[in-house]
């Protein structure tokens, strides 16, 4: 829908993806910006987090994640995330190590990921969190890296220079290099 203060879509279809889209996720991940969006509430610090997330589950989602949200450093994002699933609800969060640049996708990217992580754990949140994470780490450094060669020194980086390199992290995508770790929230 949005990022950095901006909405891609056009503005009337916020009631639409509010009132319509939105009942109908069993799992959604939007960023801090649509999660602010579409729930009505500022997220400045995690208690604000934890109430958004409880309102996409009042929506009816069984699991949300923030993908990313400014509530973690200079050097991290923070990601959180809530599942109620056969009655049991797990909340936890994972720092997210921020590269210095805007990519384009890794919010589909990153939802794609999860849905597969989830349908492949028997919808353990930690684990498909963690493996999501590690996954679009990885595709990001080597983008940013083989961004950097391809510009030279000289060239200040566009969006053809960051599509994203997902042919050549298909090895990644299958079997995660475990780095970044979950941590549950208590209550
Ligand atoms: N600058 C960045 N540094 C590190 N990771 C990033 C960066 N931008 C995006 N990501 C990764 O992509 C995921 C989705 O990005 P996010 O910004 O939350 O969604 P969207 O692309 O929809 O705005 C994040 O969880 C993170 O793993
Ligand atoms: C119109 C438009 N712009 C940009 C994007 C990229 O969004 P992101 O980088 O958040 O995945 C999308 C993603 O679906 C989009 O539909």
């Amino acid at each position: 829908m949005g990022d950095h203060g901006k909405m891609y879509v056009p503005e009337d279809l916020l009631p639409v993806y509010r009132e319509h889209i939105v009942p109908l996720a069993d799992i959604i991940t939007p960023n801090q910006y649509e999660a602010e969006l579409l729930s009505g509430r500022k997220i400045k610090n995690e208690g604000d987090a934890l109430e958004v997330m409880k309102w996409f589950h009042d929506q009816g989602a069984k699991t949300v994640v923030l993908s990313s949200t400014e509530l973690g450093s200079e050097n991290e994002l923070l990601g959180l995330a809530s599942s109620v699933i056969n009655g049991t609800s797990t909340r936890l969060q994972i720092g997210i190590p921020r590269l210095p640049v805007n990519f384009t996708g890794t919010g589909d990217l990153f939802a794609s990921l999860l849905l597969g992580w989830m349908h492949h754990t028997d919808s353990n949140l930690k684990k498909s969190v963690e493996n999501t994470v590690d996954t679009m780490q990885t595709i990001l450094r080597r983008t940013l890296d083989m961004a950097r060669q391809e510009a030279g020194p000289d060239t200040p980086l566009t969006v053809r220079h960051l599509e994203l390199k997902l042919v050549q992290s298909l090895d990644d995508i299958r079997s995660p290099v475990s780095k970044c770790k979950a941590s549950v929230l208590e209550n």
